[in-house]
């Protein structure tokens, strides 16, 4: 067990009896920067291979619990309960490569073993980037970036993917087919997943569960219950859309595709318009 300065605890999710182990379990979690509790009593369970996307306001918290889930925190005050497993990734906005290492050396740093190489391989060829193994990651586009730091992740098979806006420097294009390319690689390796990001519709296609966060707490916890491929034009995607768009403070009338949840100026993420000349391939094709 590792213990933070903040009194909060890490360790290995327990044995379940009967009932699967929840792969992440966080209780009255609180994080402060200057006495401001950005996370207040913070409760959050994430069952072993389910995928959970957190909303949430610009400055809710989002990435301060994302960090205390992969112990990148310690700096920071705080308390509570969290259980998560060791063996955990993180994605974050940037692929934050080594420039001086070509493409597989990236992917398979840290990696023990006669058997390192052939891994890694295989992980660039699941995420479609066979054949780039010795470039460098200058010579790769922002979308082949992304996909070179999900091929680290997911080479370690970690039991927790954690996952901090990883599509929101892409154009909405690509960020389509790394939805797709998401789901087929969680449906195959079945890690727990967090995934922040601002984009509602984002939520909604990859994840078995929206949580939305706010004041510091877990306020409203919902399932995704739709029919495969999840069709921004069904009713239903569309209900859900408002629903939580309404949780996170932006008016039905404008509640649309392109709305951004923080009222801000970002650019319309993955919508249905775009989505509309996307072939369905491409589109989201869940098998759970
Ligand atoms: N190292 C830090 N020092 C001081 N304040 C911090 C620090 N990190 C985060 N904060 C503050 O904590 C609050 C939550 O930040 P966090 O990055 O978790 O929000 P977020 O929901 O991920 O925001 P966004 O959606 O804009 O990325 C913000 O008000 C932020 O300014």
């Amino acid at each position: 067990m590792a213990t933070h300065p903040g009194g909060l605890s890490t360790t290995a999710a327990p044995a379940g009896t009967g009932q699967p182990a929840p792969a992440v379990r966080v209780s009255e979690l609180v994080r402060a920067f200057s006495d401001r509790r950005v996370l207040d009593g913070l409760d959050l369970t994430i069952r072993a291979g389910e995928f959970v996307a957190l909303l949430g306001r610009s400055g809710s918290g989002k990435s301060t619990l994302l960090r205390a889930l992969a112990e990148l925190d310690h700096e920071v005050a705080g308390s509570g309960l969290l259980q998560a497993p060791r063996n955990r990734s993180v994605v974050f906005q940037d692929a934050r490569l080594l420039p001086w290492r070509r493409v597989l050396d990236n992917v398979v740093l840290g990696l023990d073993g006669p058997g390192a190489g052939d891994r890694g391989r295989a992980a660039l060829a699941e995420v479609g980037l066979a054949g780039r193994e010795r470039a460098w990651p200058t010579q790769l586009s922002g979308g082949e970036q992304q996909r070179v730091a999900l091929a680290r992740s997911l080479v370690r098979e970690p039991e927790l993917l954690l996952l901090d806006e990883p599509f929101g420097a892409l154009d909405a294009l690509t960020r389509i087919r790394m939805h797709a390319l998401l789901r087929r690689l969680c449906d195959r390796h079945r890690p727990a997943v967090l995934l922040v990001t601002h984009d509602v519709d984002e939520a909604i296609v990859l994840a078995d569960r929206v949580v939305v966060l706010e004041e510091g707490a877990i306020a409203a916890d919902v399932p995704v219950d739709l029919p495969a491929p999840r069709e921004h034009g069904h009713p239903a995607f569309g209900r859900l859309r408002a629903r939580l768009l309404a949780r996170l403070g932006v008016p039905a009338q404008v509640g649309g595709p392109g709305d951004d949840p923080d009222g801000g100026a970002a650019p319309p993420r993955t919508h249905a318009p775009q989505q509309a000349h996307v072939p369905q391939a491409a589109q989201n094709g869940r098998s759970r």
